[in-house]
């Protein structure tokens, strides 16, 4: 199941810079090791702005409710989420 996730991070302004940096380089392991799985399929920074576009390809909404709270950043990121299907006129037919 593909989905499309927007997330805005809102570090809080008080936040010790080096405990922000530690979370930032957790962050980009994770994101980077669930890249290499396949479940992470686009992340895209939204020019401007702090935040992503990203497509995740998971086998449930529970799986990507799961990976998402296990996020570090997750306390800190508006999450806006949208299923996606097949455009008929795509022409990706390996896409699902
Ligand atoms: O900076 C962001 O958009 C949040 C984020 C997601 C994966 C990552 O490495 O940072």
């Amino acid at each position: 199941m593909l989905f499309h996730v927007k997330m805005t991070v809102n570090l809080p302004l008080d936040m010790h810079p080096e405990r922000a940096d530690s979370l930032k380089a957790e962050e980009k392991a994770l994101a980077q090791r669930l890249q290499q799985e396949g479940k992470w399929r686009h992340l895209w920074r939204i020019a401007g702005h702090y935040a992503n576009y990203s497509v995740f390809d998971v086998d449930s909404v529970q799986d990507l409710h799961d990976l998402l709270m296990q996020l570090p950043l997750f306390p800190y990121m508006a999450i806006e989420v949208n299923a996606l299907c097949r455009h008929p006129s795509s022409i990706h037919a390996d896409d699902r």
